[in-house]
C-alpha cells in the first residue's frame, strides 16, 4: 500500500484485533515510515487506543489514530483496519461530501456486494480527537459498506483480516477513481 502510494510520508497506519474481551489491538507505532515496518514497530492497546502495560517496545508510541482503530474493531467486529491517505478518496469525498456513490461495477463484488448493487461510503468530518472520529464514524455504520472517508484526509476500510482490508482498499481506489473519471475528474486518475 505504501508502494502505490496511500502511505505518503509517515501517513497511513494499520491494526489487528488480537482479542475481544477485552478489546485489544497491535496497532503501528506512531511517526514511522509505513513502507519500512519492522515486527517491533507494533504497540498492543485497548478499546480506547491506549497502550497497555508491558510492551515489547516502550519507547514506541501508538498510532496517534488508535482510538479510531478500536472503535471500528468494536462496532464493525473488524479483525483489522488499514489507514491510508489515498487521493482518489479524499478528492471523491471532497466531490461528494454527502457520501460517495459507487454504483453497476463488477469490482463492487470485491466488497462482499453484487455488481448491481448501490454503495454508499460515508464521508466524516476530521478531527483531531478520536472520540469526535469515532461518534461520527459510528453515526455512519453501514455493516454492508466496510468502508469510511474522513473529509481531508483519507480512507479507513476493514474486514476478517488484514489481506482482505487490503483487497478491499485496492477495489475501493479502483471504484473511487473510475467514479471520479466518470464525472470528469480526469485528472485523478492521470
Ligand atoms: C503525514 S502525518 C499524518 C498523521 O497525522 C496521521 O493522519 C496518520 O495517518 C499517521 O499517523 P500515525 O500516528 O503515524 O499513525
Ligand atoms: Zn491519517
Amino acid at each position: 500500500m505504501a508502494g502505490l502510494g496511500w502511505m505518503r510520508g509517515t501517513s497511513g497506519n494499520l491494526s489487528v484485533t488480537l482479542g475481544r474481551d477485552p478489546l485489544r489491538l497491535a496497532v503501528t507505532a506512531s511517526g514511522l515510515d509505513k513502507g519500512e515496518l519492522s515486527a517491533s514497530d507494533v504497540v498492543v492497546v485497548d478499546e480506547a487506543g491506549a497502550a497497555v502495560p508491558d510492551q515489547p517496545n516502550p519507547d514506541q508510541r501508538p498510532s496517534a489514530e488508535a482510538g479510531l482503530h478500536a472503535r471500528i474493531a468494536a462496532v464493525a467486529g473488524a479483525g483489522a483496519v488499514v489507514h491510508v491517505h489515498m487521493l482518489s478518496a479524499v478528492v471523491a469525498g471532497q466531490r461528494w461530501p454527502e457520501g460517495v456513490v459507487l454504483r453497476d461495477l463488477e469490482m463492487l463484488k470485491g466488497l462482499g456486494r453484487r455488481d448491481d448493487d448501490v454503495m454508499t461510503v460515508p464521508v466524516v468530518p476530521n478531527s483531531q480527537d478520536m472520540r469526535v472520529l469515532g461518534d461520527a464514524f459510528e453515526a455512519s455504520f453501514d455493516a454492508a459498506t466496510p468502508a469510511v472517508i474522513v473529509a481531508r484526509h483519507g480512507l479507513y476500510v476493514w474486514g476478517r483480516d488484514l489481506v482482505q482490508a487490503r483487497h478491499r482498499t485496492e477495489c475501493l481506489d479502483w471504484l473511487f477513481r473510475f467514479t471520479l473519471a466518470a464525472n470528469g475528474f480526469q485528472e485523478v486518475v492521470a
